[in-house]
C-alpha cells in the first residue's frame, strides 16, 4: 500500500525544539530545513542539529524528510550529514531540470557506499520553484528511481513569474498542473505548496480543498496548527466509506467467481473505480475512522 502524505511539516533546522517536538504533532511527514528557513551563518549549526536529532529522537511514527542547500552552497555536506543519519527523503529545492536530480544522486550513492548503507535506501523529491522547473516537470520526475514525490514551492514561483499569491490561486493553476500531470506518469507522490498565512484558517482551508480536488497527495506546512485542518480535508465520508466498502466487498467476490466488472448500487465498477475505492479506505484507516481488519 502506497504510504499516505497528506502533510509534510517544514521544521526550521537551527531550532533544537522543534526538531525534538515535530514528530508529536501527527504530520504523516516531517521536513528539517537546512535551506531558506536557516540564515547562512546558522548552516552549519543546522546540518550538525539534524545529525543529531535523526540519529538520537525517535521519529519512527513519521516519514522524516530533509530540504538541503543546493549542491553547491553545501548540499554535498547536508546530503552526508543527513544520510549517514538515516534520514528517509531528501528534498531537493528549486529543481530546473532533471539533471539536478541525478547529480544529487551521485553524491547521495557515494555517502551511501562510503558508509557501508544499500545503495538506493534513501529516498529523494524535487521541489520546483520556477518556470524552468515547471517546464521540465515531466522529466525531473522520471530523473531517478529514488523519487517519491514532486512539490510545488509558490513563493520562489510566483517571484520567478512577476506575480504573488492570490486567496483564488489562479497564479498557480499551470504550475500545479503541470506537476501533477508528471507527477502521475512517474506514478510519485504530488504535494502541493506552503501556505504562509498562519492564522487564516479559513484561506487555508479553501486551498486545501482545491488541490484535493485537483489531485493532490498532500500539502507542506508550516505550523503544527495546519495539521488537523488539512487532515480534516482529506478524510473521507461516511458515504464514501461505505461506497468504497461496497465496491472492494464486490470486486472480491466477483474474482472470486472470475468476472473483473460488477455493479453496485446500479453503478458499474471495474479496476478505476476499485483503486479510487482503496485510496478511500487508505484515508479512512488513516483517520482512524475504520480499522485495518474492517476490510
Ligand atoms: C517559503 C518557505 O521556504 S517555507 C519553509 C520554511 N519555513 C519554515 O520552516 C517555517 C516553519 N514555521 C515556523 O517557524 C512557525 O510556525 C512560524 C514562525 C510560522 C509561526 O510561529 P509561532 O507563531 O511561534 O507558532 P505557534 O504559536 O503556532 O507555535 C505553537 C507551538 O508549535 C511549535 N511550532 C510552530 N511551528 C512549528 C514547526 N514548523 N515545526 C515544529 N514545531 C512548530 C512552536 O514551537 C510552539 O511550540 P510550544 O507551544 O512548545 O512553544
Ligand atoms: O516548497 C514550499 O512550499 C516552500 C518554498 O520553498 C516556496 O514556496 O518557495
Ligand atoms: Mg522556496
Amino acid at each position: 500500500m502506497e504510504r499516505l502524505r497528506r502533510t509534510m511539516m517544514f521544521v526550521p533546522g537551527a531550532n533544537a525544539a522543534m526538531l525534538r517536538d515535530a514528530p508529536l504533532y501527527g504530520a504523516d511527514s516531517i521536513m528539517f530545513d537546512l535551506e531558506d528557513a536557516v540564515s547562512l551563518k546558522e548552516k552549519d549549526t543546522a546540518r550538525m542539529l539534524v545529525h543529531q536529532a535523526l540519529k538520537t529522537i525517535d521519529y519512527s511514527s513519521v516519514e522524516t524528510v530533509v530540504r538541503i542547500n543546493a549542491l553547491e552552497a553545501g548540499g554535498d555536506q547536508d546530503v552526508e550529514a543527513v544520510v549517514t543519519a538515516g534520514v528517509n527523503v531528501v528534498r531537493l529545492p528549486k529543481t530546473e531540470r532533471a539533471q539536478d536530480i541525478i547529480d544529487v544522486a551521485k553524491v547521495i550513492t557515494a555517502v551511501e557506499e562510503k558508509y557501508g548503507i544499500e545503495v538506493g535506501t534513501t529516498k529523494m523529491m524535487a521541489a520546483i520553484e520556477s518556470a524552468e522547473g515547471v517546464m521540465n516537470a515531466r522529466e525531473i520526475a522520471m530523473a531517478s528511481d529514488r523519487l517519491i514525490g514532486i512539490a510545488l514551492g509558490a513563493e520562489d514561483y510566483v517571484t520567478n513569474m512577476k506575480t504573488k499569491r492570490h486567496p483564488d490561486g489562479q497564479e498557480l493553476f499551470f504550475a500545479r498542473n503541470m506537476i501533477l500531470h508528471a507527477a502521475r506518469i512517474a506514478g510519485i507522490a504530488a504535494i502541493d505548496t506552503v501556505y504562509s498565512d498562519v492564522d487564516n484558517s479559513e484561506g487555508f482551508q479553501d486551498e486545501v480543498r482545491l488541490i484535493k480536488q485537483l489531485g493532490f497527495d498532500g500539502k507542506s506546512v508550516i505550523n503544527p496548527r495546519q495539521i488537523p485542518l488539512v487532515n480534516e480535508i482529506y478524510q473521507p465520508t461516511a458515504k464514501e466509506i461505505q461506497n468504497a466498502k461496497e465496491v472492494i466487498w464486490g470486486i472480491r467476490e466477483a474474482e472470486a467467481k472470475g468476472s473483473g466488472v460488477i455493479s453496485v448500487n446500479g453503478k458499474m465498477v471495474d479496476k478505476p473505480i476499485v483503486e479510487r475505492a482503496e485510496r478511500v479506505i487508505a484515508l479512512a484507516k488513516a483517520a482512524k475512522l475504520i480499522k485495518e481488519e474492517d476490510i
